[in-house]
């Protein structure tokens, strides 16, 4: 378990799902078919009393999300045999620098400039997966210098996070610390030097971290 509680200084492969929150107004996030995937690298952690950094010339937003963290080495699993593989959660940001998406986008080219670089992964310290029995059920929320920004309950998502495991495991062998981000809910705002981002589970888990220049 303690393996599990350090899954920042352990950290293995960190997948994230975009596009994944249920829109009413029916745009792309209702009409994807299958999860929409991207990487980031373990060394984007950070973890609370440390800043967010903005690379020199991006934009970003914060994106506040549920963390799925892998507790057994799964391949190919069910849906229905997929929370047997959790070993814990963690509240997370996936920072995204939106400047670097929007060029991606308009180019056709992929993602990974603006979904991995240093400080782009913050997070919370490990909650046990007894704390969240029911991970289609958890209310979020995102703050941005006291001012609400994002608000969702994770039942608005796209694939839940049993689906993702399942989808990701027929292509990879998920292992213990892998980590999953879940999706933003709306609607991330954008950050600047200065700010400060705070978020988490309402009445449950919450985070704080400050926004630096390089
Ligand atoms: O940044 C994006 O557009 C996609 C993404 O990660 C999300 O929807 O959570
Ligand atoms: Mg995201």
């Amino acid at each position: 378990m303690s393996f599990l509680k350090d899954f920042v200084k352990n950290g293995r492969k960190i997948y994230g799902a975009a596009l994944n929150y249920k829109n009413p107004s029916g745009d792309v996030a209702n009409q994807i078919k299958e999860p929409v995937l991207f990487l980031k690298a373990p060394s984007d952690y950070i973890t609370e009393g440390r800043s967010i950094v903005i690379p020199r010339g991006y934009s970003l937003v914060e994106e506040l999300e549920l963390g799925v963290i892998i507790g057994k080495t799964c391949k190919d699993v069910t849906v229905e045999e997929a929370l047997d593989y959790v070993g814990g959660y963690c509240i997370a940001l996936d920072m995204t620098a939106s400047s670097e998406l929007k060029k991606a986008l308009s180019q056709k080219m992929p993602w990974t400039t603006s979904k991995t670089f240093d400080t782009s992964c913050p997070v919370s310290a490990f909650i046990p997966k007894e704390a969240i029995p029911d991970p289609t059920d958890v209310e979020l929320f995102c703050t941005i210098n006291g001012v609400p920004q994002q608000n969702g309950n994770t039942s608005g998502l796209v694939f839940s996070a049993a689906e993702l495991i399942s989808f990701i495991s027929r292509y990879h062998t998920l292992e213990p610390n892998d980590m999953i981000l879940t999706g933003t809910p709306p609607t991330p705002a954008g950050v600047k030097p200065g700010d400060v981002i705070r978020g988490g589970i309402k009445g449950g888990v919450t985070v704080e971290f400050r926004v630096e220049d390089k």
